[in-house]
């Protein structure tokens, strides 16, 4: 009978676990692995081997739907009508005070499609992912390269590597937003990240949206309601930067995002060009863009330490291309073939954003021959694609070469999609993929990273909740002689 009830809208039903009344396929879920809460990515991807692309999922009351494989993901993802987000009440509660604002995981429709567009021509003045950007990301690896020197003074050991760019890119992320920095040592900066990871690390907030009753029972009810505490408190902050920068304005000094958004705003040009919608969308670019990129680079130097040749092969061609005369810069990246192969690997076999946030149609809709009902939420599995055997040979190991071709030329093969695909891909890819860069380069043209104790290598295991990065480690650092 519960099958029955899925015929009618469900016809034609994806394939998926059985589920029961209010528990739906939790329980399934959780026998999956004995870490199920701690990696639910590795028991969606096990799934959906067993159950096929288009997969059918119900966690509590909720029906969902998870895309695995290029072809699923393609058809879904290029659809107009796939652009907006499902309305969630638990998660908007715990990520916008209950409001369906900004352009990134709250809405879809045409509050989305003017703030994105406003956001993305923004983004593109404020030269993220050109040469302006990229002056004053080398001053921030300029400051992280004398901060690591003096952490490592006498010990060379830079503990909690999986933590170290948290605060570096923050500063990207407020340097992008308001033309601010933050000193490395300054407790309001680590407060910040605090509350960024109360939401982003927590590995229940996704099945408190799709179950909501959890919210009400311990131990989740006093999760919610600090990711809500820590949350508001995150906004109280980028309110009080918004009301400086107001009092400070300079139309002819722009200093970010929040200044052009004020332009507008001036201007009376959008519908939905309102305070509130200026303080989520600075948000979104925090939660979108802060952990994303900095979980990137500690990826990056994990995979460094376990493959040293690797390494050692990135620093011979920046010895090579650059010397050690000067820093690296966006320009210097063709010509450093290797180097960037090597990120790319990083990208694929380590990706900070697996399972992306969920999006549905207003209407029925039919992927690969299976039909999805008006408003179920659609999740894509990027993670079944950078892993998966039929896009890459032996996916599972670190090999950067596969990105290069005879010519030693980086190559973009089209199953390469760390960041989404269609029209909701990532807002902030080219500056991700410049600050990355910049920080890699420049940190391995100085430094060089070693295992603490060989013995006890770090686990290529992902953690987190929302985005994830490796599991905690320190690694040994020395200059380079
Ligand atoms: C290595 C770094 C990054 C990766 C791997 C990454 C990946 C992703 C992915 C997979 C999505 C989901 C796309 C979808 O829902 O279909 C996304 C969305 C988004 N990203 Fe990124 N991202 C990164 C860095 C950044 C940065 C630095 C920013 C901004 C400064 C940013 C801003 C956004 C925004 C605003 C969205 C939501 C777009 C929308 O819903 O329309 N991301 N990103």
């Amino acid at each position: 009978t519960i099958w029955n009830n899925l015929k009618g809208p469900w016809e034609n039903v994806p394939p998926g676990p059985i589920f029961l009344p209010v528990l739906g396929s939790t329980l399934t879920f959780a026998m999956g692995s004995k870490d199920a809460v701690k990696f639910p990515l590795l028991v969606i991807d096990a799934m959906a081997k067993k159950y096929g692309e288009v997969m059918r999922l119900s966690m509590g009351s909720q029906h969902m739907v998870f895309l695995s494989g290029l072809k699923a993901i393609k058809e879904f993802a290029s659809k107009e009508e796939t652009t907006m987000r499902p309305y969630n009440e638990t998660l908007l509660e715990m990520y916008s005070d209950g409001e369906p604002l900004g352009m990134g995981i709250g809405i879809g429709g045409e509050r989305w499609k003017e703030q994105r567009r406003f956001s993305a021509r923004a983004l593109r003045d404020l030269g993220a992912g050109k040469k302006g950007m990229d002056a004053k990301i080398l001053q921030e690896v300029v400051h992280a390269i004398e901060d690591i020197k003096n952490r490592i003074s006498g010990t060379q050991r830079l503990t909690k590597m999986d933590q170290y760019f948290d605060l570096p890119d923050l500063n990207i992320i407020w340097g992008l937003v308001a033309g601010i920095r933050y000193e490395y040592d300054d407790p309001a900066a680590h407060q910040q990240f605090d509350y960024l990871r109360s939401f982003l690390q927590e590995s229940t907030a996704g099945p408190m949206t799709t179950t909501p009753w959890l919210k009400y029972i311990p131990p989740f009810k006093g999760i919610y309601w600090n990711i809500r505490q820590t949350m508001d408190a995150f906004r109280v902050l980028i309110k009080s930067v918004i009301q400086d920068q107001r009092k400070t304005f300079d139309s002819e000094h722009v200093r970010g995002y929040i200044d052009k958004f004020l332009i507008e705003q001036k201007a009376n040009r959008g519908k939905f060009f309102t305070d509130k919608d200026l303080i989520i969308n600075c948000q979104d670019l925090f939660i979108a863009g802060s952990e994303t990129a900095s979980k990137t680079l500690s990826n990056c130097f994990m995979w460094l330490v376990l493959n040293p040749d690797v390494q050692l092969k990135v620093q011979e061609e920046l010895d090579r291309v650059i010397g050690r005369e000067r820093h690296i810069t966006m320009d210097d990246k063709i010509n450093l073939p290797y180097t960037d192969a090597t990120m790319m690997e990083v990208r694929r076999i380590s990706t900070p954003f697996p399972i992306t946030p969920p999006r549905t149609a207003p209407m029925d809709i039919t992927i690969q021959g299976y039909k999805i009902p008006a408003g179920v939420p659609v999740q894509m599995n990027i993670y079944s694609v950078l892993r998966g055997e039929k896009y890459f040979d032996e996916p599972d190991k670190f090999k950067p070469e596969r990105f290069l071709n005879e010519q030693n030329k980086v190559v973009v093969p089209e199953a390469f999609i760390p960041f989404g695909y269609g029209k909701r891909r990532c807002l902030g890819e080219n500056l991700a993929t410049v600050s990355n860069f910049i920080f890699y380069a420049n940190l391995l043209q100085v430094f060089s990273f070693r295992m603490i104790d060989p013995k006890n290598p770090p686990s290529t295991l992902p953690c987190g909740g929302l985005t994830y990065g490796p599991q905690p480690f320190d690694v040994r650092v020395s200059v380079r002689e």
